[in-house]
């Protein structure tokens, strides 16, 4: 993509965002055009003060140049104030827009999105790009049109108060300001490779500090300081060649800049002594100069800024224009439920699959699940066995539409669940996933996570039938306590009863039970199959056994290998016909029983 419709992207995305802002932008850009009228003044105020003060030896002219040069100062003070405070203003609360739309947005989207997408470069995009854009639209935007003004302002003073004079100036200006341009591109460039290097040396460390018990039991501590002092020094010796680039730089500022001062000096006080000057003259002669160098310097140095905010403007207007590949229907909840009634009679098909055939996006030429047919009653209990890879978590998937089937269909109480809004849809489903999310927040927050209108009591009532109660109450501050990132504080059974308690809460007509119980003891095990129990009561239930106990209570076992069925039947009926689940069986029994 070229610079050009980057910058038109860019601009077009900030555009959307800087509207609902209209009249605060006015504000502003009024304060900014009457700053730099004012401070244009200024120059005038100093000519005034020194001609009408200082030379002519008069008391009261000094007196007054001295009340209209602090006139002007005062309102440039206030003007600056306004200015500062409405454009910086601007600049938080419109960034702080972009992140709640960009953070809304990138909920709708599947999760394979994510799957092509890190989500460590879209964090990235959420905090550098806007806090770049918040720096440009809250200060380097603002420089530049001050600027832009002023230097457009103190040429056309210069030029009125002595032509020649202000050729002379504009001549020299290219010498001082090319090679300031020149350094100051080095030593952004640098810096950010320097900022890329810092990033480098936090993401090693946050990655060893998180896994820390890792790094120690895997003895890996002198490895890691000496891989870290390597990313350091690499930061470091990066970071020497911006300090030198930027000490080039200085030194050329004021040997240039200065070398210009004290040319133009001599010229206007060449002016001065033959008399076609005043003193006064030269003096605001000199500070409109100052102003107008200073202005060149400081849109230059901003233009670099504008293009990167540009860049970081089209990279998250990316994401704001990314699309879902699942797209929910229009059937509602409650226009279903009269279906749902009829299919409240027991023995009726709640869930049908219809032929199903399905790649994950990443491995489009492997199906997960290759033309697989069978279907669920009301309140029936289904296990799903098979070994690890048959495809099992991929259906709970798939019903859940985190992803479409590129063949075959999903029926739920006789509509194609595409049909369904996702939220109709979703709410449908209680799952309990293999692995247990806890959020760093406290438990009964964790727990009313599956239903934010739970009232304390229910969500108490929940965690008694999912058998948490008990540990909760003895956590250091019960329903209150922390839990930490990833919930560390909670063992692997607590955490699967968390999220039973989070099933029963969701109230949901449909199960869908991941079980996970290679983290679990066998006392554990019996605690959380006893939570289970009342909440599988009159729903129908979906459970992938890993272990085989869970299945003798199924209803049916549906056996699958490598995204097919196999087989399908009772615990006694599969042991006689089907070799692979008498493999299963015999393996976990065995084992069971050794
Ligand atoms: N997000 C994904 N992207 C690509 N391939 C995937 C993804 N998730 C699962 N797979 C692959 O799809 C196949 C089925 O996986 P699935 O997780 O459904 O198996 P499973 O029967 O649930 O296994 P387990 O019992 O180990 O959980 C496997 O080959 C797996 O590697």
């Amino acid at each position: 993509m070229n610079n050009a419709l980057d910058v038109k992207v860019g601009l077009k995305t900030l555009l959307v965002f800087l509207r609902p802002y209209r009249r605060q932008i006015i504000f502003a850009l009024v304060a900014l055009v009457i700053t730099a009228g004012t401070m244009l003044s200024v120059g005038k105020g100093l000519q005034y003060l020194i001609d009408e003060g200082l030379t002519s030896g008069s008391q009261a002219g000094l007196n007054k140049a001295l009340l209209v040069f602090m006139g002007l100062v005062f309102v440039l003070g206030i003007g600056s104030f306004c200015r500062f405070y409405l454009v910086s203003w601007i600049g938080e609360r419109v960034v702080a827009d972009i992140r709640q739309s960009v953070f809304a947005h990138l909920l709708t989207l599947s999760p394979s999105f994510f799957e092509d997408n890190s989500p460590s470069e879209i964090q990235s995009r959420i905090t550098a790009d806007t806090t770049l854009l918040q720096s440009v639209i809250g200060s380097s935007l603002s420089i530049a049109l001050r600027n832009s003004l002023m230097l457009v302002g103190g040429i056309a003073f210069l030029l009125v108060m002595h032509f020649k004079l202000t050729l002379i100036l504009l001549a020299c200006v290219p010498l001082v300001v090319v090679p300031v341009i020149f350094f100051g591109r080095r030593v952004r460039r640098l810096s950010r490779n320097s900022q890329d290097e810092i990033a480098n040396v936090g993401q090693y460390l946050s990655q060893a500090l998180r896994h820390i018990k890792v790094v120690q039991a895997f003895g890996h501590e002198d490895h890691d300081v000496t891989r870290f002092s390597g990313a350091v020094d690499k930061a470091f010796t990066v970071s020497v060649k911006r300090i030198q680039q930027r000490s080039w730089l200085t030194l050329m500022v004021i040997l240039l800049s200065m070398s210009g001062i004290g040319v133009m000096l001599w010229f206007g006080g060449k002016s001065v002594i033959s008399g076609e000057i005043s003193p006064g003259d030269l003096a605001s002669f000199l500070f409109y100069s100052v102003i107008v160098a200073g202005a060149v310097g400081a849109v230059s140095e901003v233009m670099g800024d504008l293009q990167r905010a540009a860049g970081a403007a089209e990279r998250i207007m990316e994401l704001l224009k990314a699309k879902s590949d699942i797209v929910g229907g229009t059937l509602a909840y409650s226009e279903t439920t009269t279906d749902d009634q009829a299919q409240r009679e027991e023995g009726k098909v709640l869930i049908e699959f219809d032929q199903l055939t399905f790649c994950y996006p990443t491995r489009p030429d492997r199906p997960a699940l290759h033309q697989l047919s069978f279907s669920i009653k009301q309140g029936e209990m289904v296990a799903l066995v098979g070994p690890s890879g048959a495809g099992k978590s991929t259906l709970f998937e798939l019903l859940l539409r985190f992803y479409n089937p590129q063949h075959g269909h999903i029926r739920l109480a006789n509509q194609d669940i595409r049909q369904y809004s996702l939220s109709a849809l979703r709410q449908r489903f209680a799952l309990v996933p293999q692995e247990t999310v806890l959020f760093d927040q406290s438990v009964a927050e964790n727990l009313g996570y599956a239903n934010r209108e739970a009232s304390q009591k229910a969500i108490q009532q929940a965690a008694e039938q999912a058998n948490a109660h008990e540990f909760i109450v003895r956590l250091d501050q019960g329903y209150d306590t922390r839990l930490g990132e990833d919930g560390v504080r909670l063992s692997g059974g607590q955490r699967q009863r968390i999220a039973i308690a989070r099933a029963i809460l969701k109230d949901a007509p449909i199960l869908l039970l991941d079980e996970a119980t290679s983290a679990l003891d066998a006392e554990s095990e019996n605690t959380v199959q006893a939570a289970l129990e009342p909440l599988m009561k009159g729903r129908t239930t979906l459970v992938i056994a890993h272990r085989l106990a869970t299945v003798l209570n199924a209803d049916r076992i549906v056996v699958m290998d490598k995204g097919e069925i196999v087989d399908q039947g009772t615990h006694a009926e599969l042991l006689e016909r089907c070799a692979l689940y008498k493999r299963l069986a015999d393996l976990q029994f065995n084992q069971a029983g050794r």
